[in-house]
């Protein structure tokens, strides 16, 4: 059974579009817990536009599930997450102006730096994860960083998903298979919604964990946050 991990970014955007504290971050991340999250994912960005770090260290003292921070890691990032110390850390190798991410890896061309980060973190406890696109050269070039697990990228199937789910869902299979085989954890996240996530999580062999956040929270203005927390859960059995 996945867990669901949800992504809070969109509650630090609407506090921080004024300034204050409203809604509260830590009281929404404490409430989702109660609702049945299993998980909270933060995705700080340089330019702190809503994720901010004081966040993530405010977090840590609350999250009483599991803590997963993404982001590049650059030098900021990996000081913040060898402060924090979160469950999981995700590397995401997008640029500082991203509007959202956008790709994963290069896991062949990165592999040495991926290596050192991925070492880096394991050897202080953090389970250590990369995003990467349903590619199997991509999940090979991943498995020999020594990274715990991988986060496939989620657009692509999310986009083509109305037009033809078979079609869209099949990369993502044979990148399952792969990780399976080599040993990879298996999480997924990325415009995954209560449209599609069922479809995904009854295809992919062995999926551990979705990180669920624009949608979540959007389809939440309509349905509420503990309703739709409860719905994903059904639809993640
Ligand atoms: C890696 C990933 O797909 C998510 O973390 C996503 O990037 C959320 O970030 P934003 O909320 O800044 O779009
Ligand atoms: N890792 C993906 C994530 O945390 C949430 O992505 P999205 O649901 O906001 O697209």
């Amino acid at each position: 059974m996945a867990i669901l991990s949800v992504n809070v970014n969109k509650i630090a955007t609407l506090r921080n579009s004024r300034g204050g504290d409203v809604p509260n971050l830590l009281k929404v991340a404490i409430d989702l817990e109660r609702f049945g999250a299993q998980g909270i994912t933060i995705h700080p960005r340089p330019d702190e536009r809503h994720i901010k770090y004081q966040d993530a260290r405010d977090l840590k003292k609350v999250v009483q599930t599991e803590l997963n921070i993404e982001g590049n890691p650059i030098e900021s990032f990996i000081k913040l997450v060898d402060e924090v110390k979160p469950a999981q850390v995700t590397l995401v190798p997008d640029g500082p102006d991203a509007l959202t991410s956008n790709a994963g890896w290069d896991t062949l061309k990165h592999k040495d730096f991926l290596s050192d980060i991925v070492k880096h973190f394991k050897d202080q406890g953090i389970r250590t994860s990369i995003f990467v696109d349903p590619v199997i050269a991509i999940i090979e070039g991943a498995a020999k960083t020594g990274v715990d697990r991988i986060e496939l990228y989620t657009e692509d199937f999310a986009s083509n998903y109305s037009s033809d789910k078979e079609a869209a869902i099949q990369p993502y299979i044979l990148a399952a298979q792969k990780a399976n085989e080599l040993g990879l954890g298996i999480n997924a996240g990325h415009d995954l919604s209560l449209e599609n996530i069922q479809y995904f999580n009854k295809q992919i062999p062995n999926l551990l964990e979705v990180s669920i956040g624009h949608a979540l929270i959007s389809e939440s203005l309509y349905l509420g946050l503990e309703n739709v927390v409860n719905m994903y859960k059904a639809k993640l059995v």
